[in-house]
Formats: structure tokens, sequence, C-alpha cells
């Protein structure tokens, strides 16, 4: 699991919005994690397979990142990812202001397959 604040360096768009492709980014660093937990090894991403965004996230929102491998294939190793927003930023109140959420929001979930070679795999 990964946990980030999203900076205002991470708001691309309009109204401080963060791009899609920030948490497909997260993902990654899951995925690798993953792998090197499975197979000693940091692995190479293929493709994903399905993404989507559920819903928006801002400047100052804090994200959790988390993922499961779900299929052990001979190199192949398929993955589901979950991204959740735990803390809102509340600019509606102050530029400072934020809320812990008591639901977490779920902002993005993907799929998507990753490869570790035979002879990249270092736990048999
Ligand atoms: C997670 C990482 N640490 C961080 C990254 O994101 S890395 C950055 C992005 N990725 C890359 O730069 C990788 C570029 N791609 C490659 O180098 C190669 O494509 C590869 C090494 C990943 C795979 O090449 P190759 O070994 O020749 O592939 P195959 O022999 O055809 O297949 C290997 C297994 O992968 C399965 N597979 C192939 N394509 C897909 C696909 N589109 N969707 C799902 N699965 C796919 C294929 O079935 C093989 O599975 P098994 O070995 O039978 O289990």
């Amino acid at each position: 699991m990964i946990r980030l604040r999203m900076s205002a360096k991470d708001a691309h768009y309009g109204g401080n919005l963060v791009d899609g492709a920030h948490m497909v980014h997260l993902f990654g660093d899951v995925a690798t994690e993953l792998l090197i937990m499975h197979d000693g090894d940091e692995g190479l991403f293929v493709a994903y397979d399905n993404v989507e965004f559920l819903a928006p996230v801002y400047a100052g929102d804090y994200i959790e990142a988390t993922g499961e491998i779900v299929k052990v294939g001979n190199s192949s190793r398929k993955m589901v990812f979950e991204a959740k927003k735990v803390i809102a930023s509340r600019p509606d109140i102050s530029a400072s202001a934020a809320d812990v959420l008591e639901e977490p929001i779920v902002v993005c979930r993907a799929s998507g397959t990753c490869v570790v070679k035979k002879e990249d795999q270092r736990k048999k």
C-alpha cells in the first residue's frame, strides 16, 4: 500500500485537478513492490486491460493505492489495483482546510499484467 499527498505540483488541470496518469504511476509502484515480494525482481508492466477514473483527485488530497496479484502464469502476473481518497482538501473552507473521510472514496480502479522473465525469477 502506498499513501501519498497530492501536492500543488501534481495538479495539472483547472481547479487544481490531478491528472489520471498520476494514479497509474502509483499503480506502477504498487506493482513493482508486489513483484519484488513475489519474485525478488521489479519486473515489467506489459499491459493494462482496464483503467477507470471514478472520482476527481485534487491537490491536497491524500491517496492510498493498493494492489493484489490475482493470477500467476509462467512469466505473467495479473494484478488488480484500487486508489482511494482518504483525506480531502477543503478549499471551499480555506486554503489549508482538509477533512479525514469517514468513508474513503474510490477514485480509480485498474487491472493489468506484469512480466518477470523466467531467468529473473529469484523465488521458485
Ligand atoms: C512494474 C514495473 N517495475 C514498472 C513498469 O511499469 S516498467 C515500464 C513499462 N513497461 C515496459 O517498459 C515494458 C516494455 N515491454 C517489454 O519489455 C516486453 O513487452 C516484456 C518483457 C514485458 C514482455 O515481452 P516478452 O517476454 O517477449 O512477451 P511474451 O513472451 O509475448 O509474453 C510474456 C507473458 O506475458 C503475457 N502477455 C504478453 N502480452 C500481454 C498482454 N498484452 N496482456 C496480458 N498478458 C500479456 C504472455 O501471455 C506471457 O505470459 P506467460 O509467460 O505465459 O505467463
